[in-house]
């Protein structure tokens, strides 16, 4: 059998860094039933929880793509998604704005930073990302954040139907949505001009598009932990039960 190792132009490439989509966890399942408001507000407190330990692992995981960077241009650009999720200057961060949400839909600070509603498959699955981007390369994790290319629309989505499906969700729980419309848009733009760059042979390329797939599948898992627990509510991870 013969490969074809002939470089695809920008556009190819990144129609098929695009074309991921449709792996990406909008169709997943659990998400659908949250889209379509058929979540309990136990469920949705589920996926608020859960979903806090990928809030704090993410600028944990910039620093480590970063620690592997010798380009400062590339840091100096960089360093703004950690101070987007911690703060900076007195302006709150992304993960403050995730307790804000965990209070909106009904939990305690406690319960989300304690971390005792996340699930094993839920941990394992962020721990391999937080792992990985700390071994690989800086430009093959900085490729792997482009499931963001994706991450707009969910959060539109949600800022646009919660509020009438999920009526006793509070206000103030849709700050982070908003924020991060506008954020990851802008990190989008640099994470794909990084890849587009670095990916100058048909191999990067294809790396580049299984990272893509790696990550994809880690956002994927998730879900299906969350399934297990609140859906199918299988002993003995669902959510009451005390650890
Ligand atoms: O709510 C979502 O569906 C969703 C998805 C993703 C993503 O696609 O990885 C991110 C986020 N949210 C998000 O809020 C966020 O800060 C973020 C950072 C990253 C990353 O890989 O660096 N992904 C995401």
């Amino acid at each position: 059998m013969t490969t074809d190792n002939t470089l695809w132009s920008r556009e190819v490439f990144e129609q098929k860094l695009r074309d991921k989509e449709q792996y990406y966890h909008i169709n997943h399942p659990f998400h659908k039933l949250m889209h379509d408001g058929k979540l309990t507000q136990k469920q949705v407190q589920g996926w608020v929880a859960n979903r806090f330990y990928y809030q704090t692992a993410i600028p944990v995981k910039d620093a480590a793509i970063m620690a592997n960077c010798e380009d400062a241009e590339v840091r100096k650009h960089w360093v703004q998604r950690i101070l987007d999720h911690d703060g900076y200057d007195g302006e709150e961060g992304g993960i403050e704005a995730w307790l804000q949400l965990g209070e909106a839909v009904g939990l305690t600070r406690e319960e989300l930073t304690s971390y005792q509603h996340v699930l094993p498959g839920v941990r394992f699955a962020i721990d391999a990302y937080v792992n990985f981007a700390r071994r690989a390369n800086w430009q093959e994790a900085a490729g792997s954040s482009l499931t963001e290319l994706f991450a707009p629309k969910i959060h539109k989505a949600r800022l646009d139907n919660w509020p009438s499906l999920y009526p006793w969700i509070d206000e103030k729980g849709y700050r982070y949505f908003r924020k991060r419309l506008s954020e990851a848009r802008r990190d989008v733009e640099h994470g794909l001009q990084i890849t587009l760059d670095y990916c100058d042979t048909r191999e990067k390329q294809q790396r580049a598009l299984d990272l893509l797939q790696f990550k994809l599948d880690i956002l994927w898992t998730m879900l299906d932990a969350m399934w297990m627990a609140y859906i199918e509510e299988r002993p003995p991870y669902c959510m009451d039960v005390e650890k």
